[in-house]
């Protein structure tokens, strides 16, 4: 995994994410919008080249390749282009995740860009979202980790609309963080996950070097 770091304020990330973010929701009502419309032909058509249009525009400047994950010097990660939660990225599903010791936790309104039975949420939605909150949750205390295993069950259809969901450590060893995690509707859980989260060695710095993860120092201690 590339460890990018970027030196800029916090000052400097609220202000560039105040730009982008409107923009990541404009693009999420685009999709919604191309799912649903019933305009005729000529209008989609219509459409098709004013967007390519824009496109033309993004593209004039462009970076090579995927937006990794910088951080800044005080750790601040900006996981922008993230599958999950990236700011910049309008196929994340709308997480706004709050995290607090061992608990990640959301709400989101799912709409038609989530779909996969007829008005239920997609699987992989889900198991996506709960990826990444019990990667939150696991990582709380400052140890980012990853998935090692995540195993999830569909209890019921999910129902496209209001949902909720949260994750919990419930043990640590060693590197190894176990978490639970569940979604839900109105009427309760519909999904639950158990994962097996793991903090890697070291991070792989652009240059070659390794910075070593905190919790293995300590198993080297
Ligand atoms: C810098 C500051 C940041 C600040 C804070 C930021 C917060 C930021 C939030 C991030 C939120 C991310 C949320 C998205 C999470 C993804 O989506 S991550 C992407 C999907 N996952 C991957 O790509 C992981 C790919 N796999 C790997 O890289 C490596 O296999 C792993 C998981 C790092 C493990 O490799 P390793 O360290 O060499 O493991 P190893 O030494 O063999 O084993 C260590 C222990 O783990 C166990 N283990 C190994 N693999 C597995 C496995 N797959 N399943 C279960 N157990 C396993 C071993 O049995 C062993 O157990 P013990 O013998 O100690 O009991």
């Amino acid at each position: 995994m590339d460890f990018r770091i970027e030196d800029i304020s916090p000052e400097e990330i609220s202000r560039r994410l105040s730009v982008v973010e409107p923009l990541t929701e404009s693009v999420r009502r685009l999709i919604d919008a191309v799912i649903r419309t019933e305009v005729d032909d000529a209008e989609l058509i219509a459409a098709t080249e004013r967007i390519d249009q824009v496109v033309q525009t993004l593209r004039s400047r462009q970076r090579d390749g995927s937006f990794g994950t910088p951080y800044t010097p005080t750790f601040i990660g900006m996981p922008w282009g993230n599958a999950a939660v990236g700011a910049r990225n309008a196929i994340a599903p709308p997480l706004q995740i709050r995290t607090e010791s061992g608990v990640a936790e959301c709400e989101m309104v799912l709409g038609a860009a989530y779909e996969g039975p007829g008005g239920c949420v997609h699987g992989g939605v889900a198991a996506l979202m709960l990826d990444q909150l019990v990667g939150e949750a696991a990582s709380t205390d400052g140890l980012p980790s990853f998935t090692g295993t995540l195993t999830v069950r569909y209890l019921r259809p999910t129902r496209l609309g209001a949902l909720s969901a949260r994750a919990e450590v419930t043990g640590r060893e060693g590197r190894k963080t176990f978490v639970h995690a569940t979604l839900s509707d109105d009427d309760g859980v519909t999904v639950e996950a158990d994962a097996i989260m793991i903090a890697p060695k070291g991070f792989a710095l652009p240059g070659g070097e390794v910075l070593p993860h905190p919790a293995t120092a300590q198993e080297e201690n």
